[in-house]
């Protein structure tokens, strides 16, 4: 039984990413640094499979064709130990604990600082989901039904939720009414696409300043 996790998103950007060993298990780990945003991302090994062979050949990833030396874990911010040589993993992986640098463990999830979930995306939104370790066939198949089903569904909504909210923190509304606008607008946003933005906006806006009208009212009348 793996102990707690606890989940955050990452802007990794220039961020150095180092990934030791470079068969499909690395390939699938650089893919979602990728995908997540990574602008560093080193791969140390001797070989290359064949995706990391043509990521390497476009220039998405730096490659040092060479085994695993403590040295190359030098500045960086996020460790995958990801070879097929479990000693090694675990060699790694306690030279970056004790260098205070996150890593993955990909051969023994309990040894490392962090675990990789698996991840569902559409278009801004992004879910992470992770059974600890304990099943990761299971997190694949339940991101797969999120991206297929579950996600598109709210994909118009958080266009237009965005719109909203930027909208709404540039009005000289207090944060109370801006936290009622905002809830009503979530509960409508699914449908709110089939009126014309600024008539849903004025009926939102309205609704809030009625409420929050009698709300002061009563609070007066109580006092
Ligand atoms: C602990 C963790 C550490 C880490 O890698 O971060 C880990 C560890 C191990 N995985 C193993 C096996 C498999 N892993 C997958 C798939 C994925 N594994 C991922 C994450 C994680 N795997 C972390 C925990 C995540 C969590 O549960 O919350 C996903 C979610 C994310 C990703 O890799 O990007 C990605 C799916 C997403 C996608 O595909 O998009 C499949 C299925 C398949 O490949 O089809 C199998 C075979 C079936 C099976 O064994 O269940 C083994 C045994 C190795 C051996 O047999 O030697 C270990 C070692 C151990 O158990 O410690
Ligand atoms: N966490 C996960 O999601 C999963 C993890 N695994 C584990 O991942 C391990 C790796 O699997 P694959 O990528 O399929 O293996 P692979 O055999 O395709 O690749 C191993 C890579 O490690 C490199 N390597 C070996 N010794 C090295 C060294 N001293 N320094 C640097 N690189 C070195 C090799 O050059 C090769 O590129 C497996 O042993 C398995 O335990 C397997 C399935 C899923």
């Amino acid at each position: 039984m793996m102990d707690e996790v606890y989940p955050i998103m990452l802007r990794l950007g220039r961020q150095r990413v180092v990934v030791v060993g470079g068969g499909s298990i690395a390939a699938r780990k650089v893919n979602g640094l990728l995908q997540g945003g990574a602008q560093s991302v080193t791969v140390i090994a001797p070989q290359l499979c064949e995706k990391l062979q043509q990521l390497a050949d476009e220039g998405s990833i730096c490659w040092q064709a060479k085994r695993y030396e403590k040295s190359v874990l030098k500045s960086a911010g996020l460790v995958f130990a990801a070879t097929d040589d479990r000693r090694l993993n675990e060699q790694i992986s306690n030279d970056a604990l004790n260098c205070d640098i996150l890593v993955c463990n990909v051969s023994d999830g309990e040894q490392g600082s962090f675990i990789t979930p698996a991840v569902a995306r559409s278009n801004e939104l992004t879910v992470a989901i992770s059974s600890g370790g304990s099943s990761p066939a299971l997190v694949k198949h339940m991101k797969r039904e999120l991206e297929h089903n579950y996600l598109p569904h709210y994909d118009q909504a958080q266009q237009l939720l965005k719109r909203l909210r930027a909208d709404v923190l540039r009005t000289d509304m207090n944060a109370r009414q801006r936290q009622h606008l905002l809830s009503l607008a979530v509960s409508e946003a699914v449908e709110a696409a089939e009126q014309p933005y600024e008539t849903w906006y004025a009926s939102l806006y309205n609704r809030t300043v009625q409420v929050e009208g009698e709300d002061a009212e009563n609070e007066r009348e109580n006092n």
